[in-house]
C-alpha cells in the first residue's frame, strides 16, 4: 500500500451505517468489516470508532412519541449498542478477528486516572491483536456531557494513541470547496497548515442522520493533523475505500500532517482538563500568538489571570470572549505572572515550544 500507515483509527459515520429509513445498512458494515480484516492481514493496527447505535436501536423497538429526545436516544443506544457490537462481533469473526468494545465519555478525557486507564486498556487490546470498536456512551453522555459528534472522539482516540493516520467515513467523497451537491463543486484533495476561508464553503449543514457535521469534523481535523497524524475525509460507501485511500487511487481530502510536532506539544494539548489556572490574553497577543511564526505569550498581552499555578503547571490561554485559545506550560508560577500583568520587557509566561493552539478555522 502506498501510504505506509501503520496504527489506523477508522471512524464510521452514522451515515455510512445507516440506510435512508433509518434502519442499519447490514450488507455496508460487512463490506466495512471485511475491508477491516484486510487491513489487519496486511500487518496494521486498526482501531475503530463506530457510530450506528440509535439507528441499531431504531431497528429493535419503538419508543413513544412521548418520550423527551434524551431518554429516547438513550432507550435506542442503549438497545442498539448491543446489536451493533454484536454485528461487528459475528462479521469479523468470520475473518477469525476478535473484537472488544469500548464505550467512553467525555469525562474520561478529562480524568487523568480515566484517561490513563483507557490508554492502557487500548495498549492491552493492541498488543492481543483485537481490535476496540469505540463509540460514545450515549447512556451517560447526555446534553452537555456529549461529544460534539464522533469525530471529535475519533480525533481525541487517534491522538491519545499517538496513530498514524485518522481515516474518516463519511457520506461525502470529502471537503467540496462549494456546496457537495452543487455540479461545479470539487473535493479540496489536500489540506495544509492554512485553513483560513473554510467557513466560506463549509456550511453548517448536516447530513440526515449525522451529529456535528463538516465544520466540526474540519476543526478536528485540523487539530489532529497539527499534532503530526494524517487525517483523511473520505467516502465511506464507495467500495473498497480504506484500501483505496491507502493506495492514493480514491478522491478524498488529507490533512497533511505537521511532522514538526513535539511529543511535549501533543502531551499539552491533551491536557485541557489538567490545567490549574485561566490566563486571560488581549486580541493584541492572540493575533501574535495564532500568526504562522512561532511567538511566545508576554505577560504585556495578559489581561487577567485565574487560580493558581506553579512554575511547569499546564495553564489554558483564552481570548477576552473567553473563547479557549490554547493551553501551555507555566514558565513562573501566578503570583508572579499577577504582579507581571500588562508590563513590558518581562520574560514570557508561555514559550512557545511548550505552547499548543487549538485549531481556528475563520
Ligand atoms: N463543503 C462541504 N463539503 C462536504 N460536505 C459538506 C460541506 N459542507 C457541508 N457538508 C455536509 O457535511 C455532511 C457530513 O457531515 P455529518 O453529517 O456530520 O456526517 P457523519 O455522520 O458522516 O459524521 C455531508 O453530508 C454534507 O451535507
Ligand atoms: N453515538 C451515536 C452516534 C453519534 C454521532 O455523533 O455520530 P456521527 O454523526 O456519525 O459522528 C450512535 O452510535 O448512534
Amino acid at each position: 500500500m502506498a501510504l505506509a500507515y501503520k496504527r489506523i483509527v477508522v471512524k464510521i459515520g452514522s451515515n455510512v451505517l445507516t440506510q435512508d429509513n433509518g434502519m442499519p445498512d447490514l450488507a455496508r458494515i460487512q463490506h466495512l468489516v471485511a475491508q477491516i480484516a484486510a487491513l489487519k492481514k496486511a500487518g496494521k493496527e486498526v482501531i475503530v470508532v463506530s457510530s450506528g447505535a440509535v439507528a441499531s436501536g431504531r431497528s429493535l423497538i419503538r419508543v413513544s412519541e412521548k418520550a423527551d429526545a434524551v431518554t429516547s436516544r438513550q432507550l435506542l443506544a442503549s438497545v442498539g449498542q448491543v446489536k451493533l457490537i454484536n454485528t461487528y462481533s459475528e462479521l469479523l469473526g468470520q475473518h477469525d478477528l476478535i473484537c472488544a468494545q469500548v464505550l467512553v465519555t467525555k469525562e474520561d478525557f478529562r480524568d487523568r486516572v480515566h484517561y490513563l486507564n483507557m490508554k492502557n486498556c487500548f495498549g492491552a487490546l493492541l498488543q492481543n491483536n483485537i481490535i476496540p470498536i469505540v463509540n460514545e456512551n450515549d447512556v451517560i453522555s447526555v446534553t452537555e456531557l456529549m461529544f460534539t459528534d464522533n469525530d471529535e472522539l475519533a480525533g481525541l482516540i487517534a491522538s491519545m494513541l499517538n496513530a498514524d493516520a485518522l481515516l474518516i467515513l463519511s457520506n461525502v467523497n470529502g471537503i467540496y470547496n462549494g456546496d457537495p451537491k452543487a455540479p461545479n463543486s470539487e473535493v479540496i484533495q489536500e489540506i495544509g497548515q492554512d485553513t483560513t476561508g473554510f467557513s466560506s464553503f463549509v456550511t453548517t449543514q448536516r447530513s440526515q442522520f449525522g451529529r456535528g457535521g463538516m465544520i466540526t469534523k474540519c476543526h478536528m481535523a485540523h487539530k489532529v493533523a497539527q499534532l503530526g497524524i494524517a487525517v483523511h475525509i473520505a467516502n465511506g460507501k464507495t467500495e473498497n475505500i480504506l484500501s483505496k485511500v491507502l493506495n492514493e487511487t480514491e478522491i478524498n481530502t488529507r490533512f497533511v500532517p505537521n511532522k514538526t510536532a513535539s511529543g511535549k506539544k501533543k502531551w499539552i494539548a491533551h491536557s485541557e482538563s489538567a490545567a490549574k489556572g485561566v490566563v486571560q490574553i488581549n486580541a493584541g497577543a492572540k493575533t501574535a500568538l495564532t500568526a504562522p511564526k512561532a511567538t511566545s505569550l508576554l505577560p504585556v498581552g495578559i489581561v487577567k489571570i485565574t487560580g493558581e499555578f506553579q512554575k511547569g503547571d499546564i495553564i489554558k490561554l483564552t481570548d477576552e470572549q473567553d473563547k479557549l485559545v490554547g493551553q501551555g506550560i507555566a514558565e513562573y508560577g501566578s503570583d508572579k505572572a499577577r504582579e507581571r500583568i500588562g508590563q513590558k520587557n518581562q520574560k514570557p509566561l508561555v514559550h512557545y515550544d511548550y505552547l499548543f493552539l487549538n485549531a481556528e478555522i475563520s
